[in-house]
């Protein structure tokens, strides 16, 4: 077996992810590659989407997917979307289904560009997200940070995407909440026993809101899919907003949007952009990795 394989450097709304292509292999990218690549200013990125052969039939891969810790996670809404570009430019196709650890995906790629994913069906009973303690109602949990008379953050609406998430429904812009010291303290904190995803969400009116996110296991990053999806089913659910909602996400490069629709048959569908930067190949042992120049030049020919 080659000790190289093909990645691209790619990126959803910021969120920085590196498609790397299993195809043909039976090997992993082992956590210890990840760890190095995230080390390396060139190739740091918030999550791996490691693409493998089809394991069951009608679906077009198996999505394994990794943050920039080495850490396994179910989904990855901006990194599906990554995946759907480098397929659809190498194989000319429109639509893909796709396996993962959370289930079956299904997405198109538009003829604008933009990408839908079906990011499947939201799980709101405590056990499932996890939470460490049972919650008849995980719409609003007790959870604060903050001086207990007048908490700063509280009572997230939880909920799994695939993945576990809180969102914390706040007033102001969330780019003026100290997010970077809430984050690791909300991740850890013992009510979640997978650790979480933790959002900030400003509903700005009842179709659209701006959120920010601390990912589990890549700390803050430009953007997080799932967790706009989970944010436009939780103000939904909690009768703020309609089931179809704009979400600009705050840190993303000029504040870029991503369109969530909870829609009748339960389904989460989110839309948006996915951006190729760069390709090379890789070791998926040991994360030593070479750019593909010839490809740059490709890409820079009008
Ligand atoms: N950036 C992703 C989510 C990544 C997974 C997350 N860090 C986890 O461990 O659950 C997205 O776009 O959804």
């Amino acid at each position: 077996m080659s000790d190289r394989v093909e990645f691209a450097v790619m990126n959803g709304l910021g969120n920085k992810i590196l498609v790397i292509d299993m195809r043909g292999r039976t090997d992993r990218v082992t956590p210890a590659a990840a760890i190095a690549l995230a080390a390396d200013p060139a190739t740091a990125f918030d999550q791996i989407m490691a693409i493998h052969d089809p394991r069951v039939d009608g679906t077009d891969a198996y999505i394994d997917i990794l943050n920039c810790d080495g850490s396994k996670a179910q989904a990855c809404g901006n990194g599906t979307r990554c995946v759907v570009q480098a397929l659809a430019s190498e194989t000319g196709r429109k639509s893909f289904t796709f396996q993962t650890v959370a289930g079956i995906l299904n997405a198109v790629e538009h003829p604008d560009g933009t990408i839908s994913v079906d990011m499947g069906k939201p799980v709101f009973a405590w056990d499932k997200i996890p939470l460490s303690e049972e919650f008849h109602d995980t719409s609003r949990i007790e959870l604060q940070i903050g001086p207990i008379d007048a908490p700063i953050l509280h009572s997230p609406s939880a909920m799994s995407m695939g993945n576990p998430h809180a969102v914390f429904w706040v007033d102001r812009d969330p780019m003026t909440y100290d997010l970077e010291r809430f984050g690791p303290l909300l991740e850890n904190h013992p009510i979640f026993p997978e650790k979480a995803n933790i959002t900030l969400a400003q509903v700005t009116s009842k179709t659209s809101m701006i959120t920010r996110t601390w990912e589990r296991g890549a700390g803050l990053t430009l953007a997080c899919g799932s967790a706009a999806c989970a944010a436009g089913v939780s103000a939904a659910r909690t009768g703020r907003t309609e089931r179809k909602v704009t979400i600009t996400v705050a840190s993303s490069p000029n504040r870029g949007t991503l369109t969530i629709d909870w829609r009748p048959d339960d389904k989460v569908v989110m839309t948006g952009p996915a951006e190729w930067e760069w390709s090379g190949t890789v070791d998926p042992v040991t994360g030593s990795w070479q750019r593909d120049v010839s490809a740059d030049a490709e890409a820079a020919t009008p």
